[in-house]
């Protein structure tokens, strides 16, 4: 049944439209400045409740920048940053979220249990030990020394060390690399898990897979700005990419290529327009066998938005 507002006013009652999700966290106008460098450039985001996003971009683009603005960590330079409404540096607000930093540090000598104790000792309420560690591929391990354990065993306790105070909102920074895929699927499940059950979580990775696999949208960032927000099919429908791929012996110069790429006997190139391409490639009259176009990864179209950038600035 559809929402009914009443009017102060006249006291009439009328249906609303769609219920729109609670903003969790908000940026306006987001800028952001290290001295010369320009982190973040006018950006506005809103992470709406019950969201997974993925924050996608290249070495450099403001991803941490804004998760650490978000969490508290930094303020802006210019803009405006909301934490469920108030300011990320109040304390109270900041109870509610969970955060994995890309780097973390945990005292090589306490044991699994004791971290997660401590940890869940900072919240009015946490999530149960037990459960949290079999979510995230670690259970009975309680009593395993930090310093005892692999590189994987130790991200996915930093991951899950963001879940233990049953945040409403969790903010990972690069939350599997490094990691096997095994490692990595695990930690995948934690998170999923956590999804699942109404949480929001806002994660940056460069594995462009862990995106596709995980994330419902993505917001490619590049150069402090918001360059695409979508779903996954979106955001390679708005790169436009295609990916034509054919036997030839030897290839002209073709209009448009965007890249080639040699695999065995077959020739991979990328383009924003398959149309013009293949007419070239008739008309240049060379044999060519097994022409294949489709559209392209995820990675294909984020490298393209990314290599855009600097033209459209
Ligand atoms: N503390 C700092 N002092 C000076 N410059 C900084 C600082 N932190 C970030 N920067 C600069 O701000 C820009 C954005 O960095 P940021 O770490 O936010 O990018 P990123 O997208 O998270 O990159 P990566 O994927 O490599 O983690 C970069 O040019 C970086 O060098």
């Amino acid at each position: 049944m559809a929402e009914q507002t009443t009017d102060p006013l006249t006291g009439l009652t009328e249906p609303t439209s769609e219920p729109v999700a609670e903003v969790l966290a908000r940026a306006v106008g987001v800028t952001r400045r290290y001295g010369d460098v320009l982190a973040l450039n006018g950006l506005s985001l809103d992470i709406h409740a019950g969201e997974l996003v993925g924050l996608l971009g290249p070495n450099g683009a403001g991803k941490s920048t804004l998760i650490n603005l978000f969490v508290g960590l930094r303020r802006p330079s210019a803009g405006r940053v909301e934490l469920f409404g108030g300011s990320p540096a109040d304390p109270r607000l900041r109870r509610g979220i969970g955060v994995t930093p890309q780097e973390t540090g945990l005292p090589s000598t306490l044991r699994i249990g004791e971290v997660v104790d401590f940890v869940a000792a900072h919240y009015p309420r946490s999530v149960a030990r037990g459960a949290l560690l079999e979510q995230f591929a670690l259970s009975g391990m309680e009593r395993r020394q930090i310093g005892g354990l692999s590189g994987g065993q130790k991200r996915r306790l930093a991951v899950a060390l963001a879940f233990v105070g049953a945040p409403r909102l969790v903010f990972l920074d690069e939350p599997t690399t490094g990691l096997d895929v095994e490692a990595r699927r695990a930690l995948w499940d934690g998170i999923r898990h956590f999804h699942a059950d109404g949480g929001t979580v806002v994660l940056t990775s460069h594995y462009l897979e862990e995106v596709e696999a995980l994330a419902e949208r993505v917001v490619v960032i590049g150069e402090g700005r918001v360059l695409a927000d979508g779903t996954t099919a979106d955001v390679r429908g708005i790169a436009g990419v295609r990916r034509v791929t054919l036997t030839a012996d030897a290839l002209p110069d073709l209009p448009g290529v965007l890249s080639t790429e040699r695999e065995g006997a077959r020739t991979h190139l990328l383009t924003a327009d398959a149309d013009t391409l293949v007419r070239a490639l008739v008309r240049a009259e060379i044999p060519f066998s097994d022409l294949e176009i489709r559209a392209t990864s995820l990675e294909e179209a984020f490298l393209t938005l990314t290599a855009r950038e600097p033209q459209a600035a």
